[in-house]
């Protein structure tokens, strides 16, 4: 059985033995341990290649860790500086629709928990449900709806280990008031504020993209944007006390109206990637650079 099979499957919660050799394992690779953690969406590697002093190791090699098997997801974790700070970046994230289970997409987080992370900053690709957001938009996501999570998809679910936080942990304070002023702040020093939206974004299973009629829902529901991804990271980040701040890159205009004949993909969103990498690049390092750790 391979290893992602060997995680996907059978197991109904995180392992903390598994969570320890994992960073255990970093910890042998490393001479520096960053307070930041970064995760880059689709088509956003770039944020990790401006890590100066790389330290790069792959997916693969560390324990327990799967494979991202999503195009413009690079799978390697980046330690190194950014923005005048030590920094642990992953060059790609693992989606629920890749078939993993919640707490193996929530997994890195834990594994950062352990080498003394204090803040995440994750970035996404999504559709922007908004009709005042245009393609190329920056969306400081300020809540979120788990559709996934309703459902049940839960990175918490099984046995609580209260090493880590407790077995009901409140969501109302996800995302750092302080941390996205900060991001505000960083946007205006950056010269991207006129891109910058806050807005609710919301998890859907994927990969298909959206119906219009599931898209007329999301926006009932105030859905800002949507996307196939965060809300996992987020939780297991908020569950044992990480500071989370959160991004998203608006790569399409969701379609609400039938007869249009337009229709999401990939491409575009790798596309709107690569044409925006250097604004999000400019915003992080601006962010990084303003930040005062304690
Ligand atoms: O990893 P993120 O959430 O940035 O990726 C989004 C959601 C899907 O994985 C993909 C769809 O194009 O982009
Ligand atoms: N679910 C979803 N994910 C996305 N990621 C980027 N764009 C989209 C979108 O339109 N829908």
């Amino acid at each position: 059985m391979s290893r992602a099979l060997g995680l996907t499957t059978s197991n109904t919660g995180y392992s903390t033995k598994k969570v320890q050799e994992s960073a255990e394992f970093l910890k042998s690779k490393i001479s520096i341990f960053p307070k930041i953690g970064i995760i880059c969406g689709s088509g956003l590697s770039g944020i990790g290649d401006l890590v100066e002093n790389k330290l790069v190791i792959k997916y693969e090699e560390i324990p327990s860790f799967v494979t991202s098997t999503v195009p413009g997801h690079k799978g390697q974790l980046v330690f190194g500086q950014l923005g005048g700070k030590d920094v642990m970046c992953m060059q790609g994230r693992f989606h629920p629709y890749e078939g993993y289970e919640a707490w193996v997409v929530g997994f890195p987080l834990r594994v950062m928990k352990l080498l003394g992370i204090e803040i995440v900053l994750i970035t996404n690709a999504a559709g922007g449900i908004n009709e005042k957001y245009s393609v190329g938009d920056f969306m400081l996501i300020k809540d979120h709806i788990s559709f996934p999570g309703f459902g049940g998809f839960n990175t918490l679910r099984g046995h609580n280990d209260d090493s880590f936080g407790p077995r009901f942990p409140p969501m109302s304070d996800a995302y750092d008031k302080n941390l996205r002023q900060l991001m505000h702040e960083s946007a205006k020093e950056a010269n991207v504020d006129q891109y910058m939206r806050d807005g609710v974004y919301c998890q859907v299973a994927g990969p298909n993209f959206e119906t219009i009629a599931e898209l007329r829902m999301l926006r009932t529901l105030g859905a800002d944007a949507v996307g196939m991804s965060t809300v996992q990271e987020v939780v297991t980040a908020r569950h044992c006390g990480i500071r989370v701040v959160a991004c998203s890159l608006v790569t399409n205009k969701c379609v609400l109206d039938y007869d249009t004949g337009l229709a999401p993909n990939h491409e575009e969103v790798l596309q709107t990637g690569k044409e925006r990498a250097q604004a999000m690049q400019l915003l992080v390092t601006c962010f990084l650079r303003k930040l005062s750790l304690s």
